[in-house]
């Protein structure tokens, strides 16, 4: 079984605190966009909240999904990733942000191929960053490093990849075979980025 996680819970402060996974992008909200990239390629989709409140404001937009609360408030994407794989069912689960809307369901199923038999597959560009949240990992290896990270006070969503032994780093070359212009990393961090993007 494989499971696809997407945190929404983030603040949106570059956004002057809108709703960002809300935003209109081609006239689809992006959650909406990340919910239906990712539902080809797994048995079930979570969507990573900080609270009631936050959920009040997505699930009409994305109906029937399951919904998790951060249980540590104030430290970030952590704390979603932590309640997600908690919830989660399957082995392996993609954890994505939810500010990727050109994300594409083929890398992700390429990343669930790769991750097979080893704890993480994980994007790293030609300079060398890396996407932790476009990434596969091992339910409960994952989990362990991430409550690991969070009680050594570490807020960094790269923090427990330190804490895993078998990371797989999946170079551009890779994912350009299912998407040639890697728009699955295209980030919606700003108001300017949705007209950008809009436009591809
Ligand atoms: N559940 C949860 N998700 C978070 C939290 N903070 C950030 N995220 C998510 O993690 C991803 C990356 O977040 P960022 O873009 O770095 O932060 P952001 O809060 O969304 O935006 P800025 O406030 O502008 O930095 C996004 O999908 C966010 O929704 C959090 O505290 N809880």
């Amino acid at each position: 079984m494989r499971s696809g996680l997407i945190l929404a819970g983030g603040r949106s402060t570059r956004f002057g605190g809108e709703e960002k996974s809300l935003m209109l992008i081609g006239g689809k909200r992006m959650i909406c966009r990340v919910v239906e990239a990712l539902s080809p390629v797994v048995d079930e989709v979570i969507i990573s909240v900080r609270d009631e409140r936050q959920r009040g404001l997505l699930s009409p937009f994305v109906s029937g999904r399951e919904f998790v609360f951060d249980e540590i408030h104030g430290i970030g994407p952590l704390s979603g990733v932590r309640a997600g794989l908690k919830r989660a069912k399957g082995e392996y689960v993609a954890v994505v942000a939810c500010d990727m809307p050109l994300i594409n369901g083929a890398a992700i199923g390429l990343l669930f191929d790769v991750a097979e038999g080893h704890d993480a597959a994980v994007p790293v560009h030609e300079g060398g960053l890396i996407e932790p949240l476009h990434a596969v990992y091992r339910r409960g290896t994952m989990l362990d490093a991430v409550k690991k990270s969070i009680e050594a006070g570490e807020r960094k969503i790269s923090a427990p990849l330190r804490r895993l032994k078998d990371v797989v780093y999946v170079p551009d070359d890779e994912i350009r075979k299912v998407d040639p212009g890697l728009d699955t990393f295209l980030n919606v961090n700003r108001a300017e980025d949705v007209e950008l993007i809009s436009r591809l």
